[in-house]
C-alpha cells in the first residue's frame, strides 16, 4: 500500500493506541510506538509541510500465525460471529511515516487531556529502543467502523444526503460473579455488577481510570454525589444484556445520559456527542433537520442536542436487540467460572507447578489461550442456559483431572445456591459459603497445570470479552417507499435492515435503518496481568455489598 501521511486524519484513541482513517480504512497503532519513531527520527523537520505528503510503502506482514492472528481467527471469529469481525491485517510502517503521523495528532487538538501522558515516551523503559532504533513500527490495518461497508445505493432504499451516524459503547461485564473463590471480604460482587462496584470506587476516589485522568474539577454541586465532580452512573450492563428490549433500551438510555468512557457518537466521522465533547444547541439542529427531514424537524433548537441523542439510542437499542452480538458476547463472558479472585490463586498454583516461574507460567497460558500452540478447536456449545456460569461453550478442551472436576462440581453446586438465594431477595449464608470457599481452596491446592492453564485461558477470555468496544453505525433512509418488505439482519455480506418509528416525533414517518454493528479491541489480554490482579481486586473490600 502506497499513501502518503496527509491522507489520514486522527479519529480516536484509547489508552494504548490511536486511530488514524483515511476513507474506509483505519489504521491502529500504538502510541508509544509513534513517540518513540518521532523521538527516533529528529532530524525531520516538522514544519516542513511537504513531508506530510511524500508517499510511503506500508509493508503487509503475511505473519498469520501471530498470537494475535490465531486468536482473532480461531477463537473471536467463531466464536462472536465473523459478521461482526473484520479480520485486521498486520502492516509496517515506516518511521518516517510514523513520525509525521505522530506530529499530526500532536497538532490536531484533539488528545484529551486524560490521556496526554500516554503519548509521552517513557525515557526510563524505553532506553534501550530509543537507541537501537527499528525502522519499522508495526501496525494493523482495519475497516474504518465509522462507514458502513455495504452502501444500500443499489437497492431500492435510498438517500440523497445521507448521515451516517456510529455508536461507540463498551459494554463492560454483563453478569454477576459467583465463584466461591471470591475472597470472603469481596462478598459484594455476588450482588452487584463490576461496573457497578467500580463507580462507587471512583467516587470514592480510591480508582482513577485513564479515560477521566487530570480530566475531573474539584468542584461541588448538585449534579455529584461528590468533591472530586464524578458521577457516578445509573448503566447497568446486566440490563444490556438482558435480551429484555424494554431493558435494553433503558441501558442505552443510561449510557447516553452519563457517557463517561462508554458511550460515543460521531456524525459522518466527526465526533458530536462523548463524555467531553458537545456541539452548539443550533449544530444539533442542522444535523437533526438532515437526519429527519427539515420539514419534520419542528422541535425547539435548544431541545435538538437531547432529541438527536435520543433517537440515536432508540435505534441503537432496537439493532441491539435485534442482533444476536450481545448474547454471543455474553456467552463468552460467561466463562469466567473462578472470578479473578480465583484467578489469582490458580495463577499462583501454576508458577509453583512451574518452578516458582512466572514468565514460564506465562508463556504457557498465552500460548495456550491465544490458541497458538495447537490445533484451535471451535466449539460453538448451546447447551448452557444463560446467565449461567458455564465451560460448557469453552473453545478449549477440558483436561482430565479428577480435582478440575471436583472444582467445578463444587462451583455448579454453589451457584445454584447463590441463584436461589438471589431470587429470593436474601444474601448467601456465609457459613455456606466459608464451606464451598475452603473446600474449594483445597481443590484449586491439587490442581494439574494443564487444569490451571484451561481455567485461567477460559478467565482470559472472558476478561477480554468483558473490555471489547462495539460500533454500531446505521443511516436513517426516509426519502423512499417505507412500506418495507424485507427487514433482515447483519450477515458477513450485508448490513442489517429494520422499519423504525419513532414516537417521540410524532410528525416523523415510518423510517428505514441501514445499520452495521462490529466489535473492536480484542486484543488478547497478556497473562502477566495476574501478576498484579490481587492488587486491583483488593479495593472490592471497600464497597458497599448491597446498593
Ligand atoms: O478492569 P476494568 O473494568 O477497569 O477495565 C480496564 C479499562 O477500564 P474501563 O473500561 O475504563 O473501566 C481500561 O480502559 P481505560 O484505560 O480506562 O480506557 C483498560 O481497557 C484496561 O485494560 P488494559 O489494562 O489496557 O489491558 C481494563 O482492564 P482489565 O479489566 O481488562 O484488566
Ligand atoms: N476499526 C475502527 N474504526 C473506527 N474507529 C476505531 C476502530 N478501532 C478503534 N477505533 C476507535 O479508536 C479508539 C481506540 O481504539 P482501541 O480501543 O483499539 O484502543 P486501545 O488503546 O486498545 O483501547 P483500550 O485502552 O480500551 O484497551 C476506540 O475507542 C474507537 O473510538
Amino acid at each position: 500500500m502506497i499513501t502518503a501521511p496527509a491522507d489520514w486524519y486522527y479519529f480516536s484513541e484509547g489508552g494504548k493506541h490511536v486511530i488514524f482513517t483515511c476513507r474506509h480504512l483505519a489504521l491502529r497503532v500504538e502510541k508509544a510506538s509513534l513517540a518513540r519513531a518521532a523521538a527516533a527520527f529528529a532530524r525531520y523537520k516538522h514544519s516542513d509541510s511537504q513531508q506530510n505528503d511524500d508517499r510511503y510503502e506500508l509493508l503487509e506482514t503475511t505473519d498469520t500465525s501471530s498470537p494475535h492472528s490465531m486468536f482473532s481467527r480461531f477463537i473471536v471469529e467463531p466464536n462472536l460471529g465473523k459478521c461482526y469481525i473484520d479480520a485486521p491485517k498486520n502492516l509496517l510502517l515506516p518511521e518516517e511515516f510514523c513520525s509525521c503521523l505522530h506530529y499530526q495528532a500532536m497538532s490536531c487538538g484533539k488528545i484529551p487531556t486524560s490521556r496526554v501522558t500516554s503519548w509521552q515516551v517513557d525515557t526510563q523503559s524505553n532506553k534501550t529502543e530509543l537507541l537501537e532504533s527499528t525502522t519499522y513500527v508495526r501496525a494493523t490495518l482495519l475497516r474504518n467502523c465509522a462507514q458502513l461497508k455495504t452502501q444500500q445505493k443499489s437497492m431500492q432504499y435510498y438517500s440523497e444526503n445521507p448521515i451516517t451516524i456510529s455508536v461507540e459503547i463498551k459494554p463492560k461485564a454483563g453478569y454477576l460473579s459467583s465463584s466461591p473463590l471470591v475472597l470472603p471480604a469481596h462478598r459484594c460482587k455476588y450482588y452487584r455488577s463490576r461496573y457497578n462496584l467500580q463507580q462507587e470506587l471512583m467516587e470514592k476516589n480510591v480508582v482513577e481510570k485513564g479515560w477521566c485522568r487530570d480530566q475531573l474539577q474539584f468542584v461541588d454541586d448538585s449534579t455529584t454525589n461528590n468533591q472530586s465532580g464524578f458521577k457516578r452512573s445509573s448503566y447497568s450492563p446486566l440490563d444490556l444484556f438482558s435480551r429484555d428490549h424494554a431493558r435494553i433500551r433503558s441501558a442505552v438510555m443510561e449510557l447516553s445520559k452519563n457517557m463517561q468512557n462508554n458511550f460515543r457518537v460521531w456524525c459522518n466521522g466527526e465526533k458530536v456527542f462523548g463524555e467531553y465533547d458537545r456541539l452548539s444547541p443550533v449544530e444539533y439542529y442542522g444535523l437533526l433537520s438532515r437526519m429527519i427531514g427539515t420539514k419534520h424537524c419542528n422541535v425547539d433548537v435548544t431541545d435538538s442536542g437531547s432529541i438527536l441523542l435520543h433517537l440515536v439510542a432508540n435505534v441503537v437499542s432496537d439493532i441491539l436487540y435485534r442482533e444476536k452480538l450481545l448474547d454471543e458476547l455474553l456467552e463468552l463472558q460467561l466463562l469466567d467460572v473462578i472470578d479473578s479472585d480465583g484467578a489469582v490463586l490458580v495463577y499462583d498454583r501454576l508458577v509453583y507447578l512451574v518452578n516458582g516461574s512466572q514468565s514460564e507460567a506465562e508463556l504457557a497460558l498465552e500460548q495456550h489461550f491465544t490458541a497458538s500452540d495447537e490445533a484451535p478447536v471451535y466449539n460453538k456449545s448451546s447447551n448452557s442456559s444463560r446467565q449461567e456460569i458455564s465451560l460448557l461453550s469453552s473453545p478449549y478442551p477440558m483436561p482430565h483431572c479428577r480435582h478440575l472436576h471436583e472444582l467445578l462440581n463444587d462451583i455448579r453446586q454453589f451457584q445454584s445456591e447463590l441463584q436461589n438465594q438471589r431470587a429470593s431477595g436474601q444474601s448467601i449464608d456465609e457459613s455456606i459459603a466459608n464451606k464451598y470457599h475452603s473446600d474449594c481452596l483445597h481443590h484449586v491446592s491439587q490442581l494439574s497445570k494443564e487444569s490451571c492453564i484451561f481455567l485461567l485461558s477460559n478467565w482470559l477470555l472472558s476478561l477480554t470479552m468483558c473490555d471489547v468496544s462495539l460500533f454500531v453505525t446505521f443511516e436513517l433512509i426516509l426519502s423512499c417507499d417505507t412500506d418495507v418488505r424485507t427487514e433482515y439482519n447483519q450477515s458477513v455480506d450485508s448490513g442489517g435492515l429494520y422499519a423504525f418509528a419513532l414516537d417521540t416525533i410524532p410528525s416523523l414517518p415510518k423510517a428505514i435503518v441501514h445499520y452495521e454493528i462490529n466489535v473492536i479491541d480484542y486484543d488478547p489480554k497478556p497473562a502477566k496481568k495476574l501478576r498484579n490482579r490481587h492488587g486491583v481486586e483488593r479495593l472490592f473490600q471497600f464497597c458497599e455489598s448491597k446498593r
